[in-house]
């Protein structure tokens, strides 16, 4: 199952091929199609069988912070108080390269297992971590765009830097990871209450010098941390200005959670193409609020999720899925009601649009790269009864994220190169060079 319209344009968004096949050639899909009808077509071709179970495009999460994985779960706390008191403590732990590189392997470990496949990730403030997160991930397979991130005031002092740094270190960051396999650089100004307009100027300053660099930060996620914007930027229209009026938007600028943004600021983000990174389960967790979906689509605005790990709650892009589903109902008249063909949407080739990826990721079309994941609950759990008796397509995507965790996700791959598999499933046992009789 793929979306590779947009369902919230496009009716007929969700395509669906019943015992399907897709041919891989060099981590490429080259032809798609009914299975029978590709074997007969390519006798010679390996085969990978994944019957009894859901290949989905791999997920891709639009904003997800990497020091934060082993904070996951502070709840009880809105947004300033849980960066004073959980957040900030433990970022500023990474000023050790040691321990930065532990976190990056639990951190990338809970993407692929998950099934995540592209992540726009919140890098560490501090730069050898940065360096330390691109050579891990380099490891795993996955595909990063990463940036360090950057502030110069009301955090602590230890995770301050300055604008001549900013730029200096920044400008190394790109020239070592940007384009490298498969990372891409991200400038990311921490927000605007702890960056100072020195910093967006030097963060700009690399945006022009870089042109294909991408641009990521957040933006009106909590009451508070509004107001404070106001007050530090008083020669700013609203929260948005502060980044536009540095230069900081464009087609490849995500800003996460935009859970309070006013209509001049939406008409402003649709007029840069920017994207607005949905994260619900934060958003649900720090109590920020209900994201007003529907006005960011009637602006033009392009919304894509994220997980927001560790203001949210796991990497999982189906519990995501499920969490915005649950806000747009809660929204009453104002929400805008979510098929499973919207959440598939959102959780991939959304995510390949606001990254500017389309053309290599984020469905199963020809010429896009194979990054998948492979959906199978194990034999006996309550999903695998439940799948064994939908009766439509819509009914099995639907029960996969309102039921699906971690454990369902049994193969991932990204580009055709396998970078997770469930204990035994690992590719062997499933893929044999001679074509198998086919079991109804
Ligand atoms: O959800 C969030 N997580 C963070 O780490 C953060 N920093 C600034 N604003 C933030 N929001
Ligand atoms: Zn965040």
């Amino acid at each position: 199952m793929h979306t590779p319209s947009n369902p919230f344009t496009d009716d007929d968004a969700l395509h669906v091929q019943e015992d399907g096949g897709l041919l891989v050639d060099g981590g490429k899909i080259t032809a798609s199609g009914d299975f029978a009808t590709l074997r007969t077509e390519y006798p010679e071709a390996t085969i990978t069988d994944l019957r009894g179970g859901v290949l989905l495009p791999g997920f891709i999460d639009t904003h997800v912070h990497y020091p934060q994985v082993r904070i996951i779960g502070g709840l009880g706390m809105p947004l300033l108080d849980w960066l004073d008191h959980v957040t900030l403590p433990e970022e500023a732990r990474l000023s050790s390269d040691t321990y930065a590189r532990a976190v990056a392997r639990d951190f990338l470990h809970g993407l692929r297992c998950n099934g995540t496949t592209t992540a726009l990730v919140f890098g560490s403030h501090y730069r050898s971590a940065v360096d330390v997160f691109f050579e891990e991930a380099a490891q795993t397979g996955l595909r990063t765009v990463a940036g360090q991130v950057v502030s110069d005031r009301m955090l602590r002092d230890e995770l301050h830097t300055t604008p001549e740094l900013a730029y200096s270190e920044g400008k190394a960051l790109i020239e070592r990871w940007h384009g490298v396999g498969r990372a891409r650089y991200a400038v990311t100004p921490r927000f605007s209450l702890s960056a100072s307009e020195g910093i967006l100027d030097a963060c700009a300053a690399l945006m022009h010098e870089f042109p294909d660099v991408h641009f990521t930060s957040h933006i009106n996620e909590n009451v508070r941390e509004v107001q404070t914007v106001k007050e530090l930027f008083p020669g700013s229209l609203d929260y948005l200005d502060t980044y536009d009026r540095a230069g900081l938007l464009g087609r490849r600028s995500v800003l996460a959670h935009s859970v309070h943004t006013t209509d001049r600021e939406l008409g402003q983000m649709a007029a840069h193409h920017c994207t607005a990174a949905h994260c619900p389960c934060s958003n649900s967790a720090l109590g920020s609020g209900l994201f007003p979906l529907k006005r960011h689509l009637n602006a033009g605005v392009h919304v894509s999720m994220g997980t927001d790990v560790g203001g949210g709650t796991g990497f999982s892009m189906l519990k995501e899925g499920l969490q915005a589903y649950f806000m747009q109902q809660l929204l009453g008249e104002g929400g805008l009601p979510l098929t499973p063909a919207h959440l598939l949407y959102l959780s991939t080739r959304a995510g390949a649009q606001a990254l500017d990826m389309q053309d290599q990721i984020g469905d199963f079309g020809v010429g896009k790269a194979f990054d998948a994941v492979w959906l199978r609950p194990p034999e006996g759990s309550t999903l695998d009864a439940i799948l064994n008796h939908a009766t439509s397509s819509s009914e099995t995507l639907a029960a996969l994220f309102a039921n699906g965790t971690q454990a369902d996700v049994a193969r991932v791959w990204v580009g055709g190169d396998e970078v997770f598999a469930r204990a035994g499933f690992k590719g062997s046992e499933v893929v044999q060079k001679q074509p198998p009789e086919l079991v109804s």
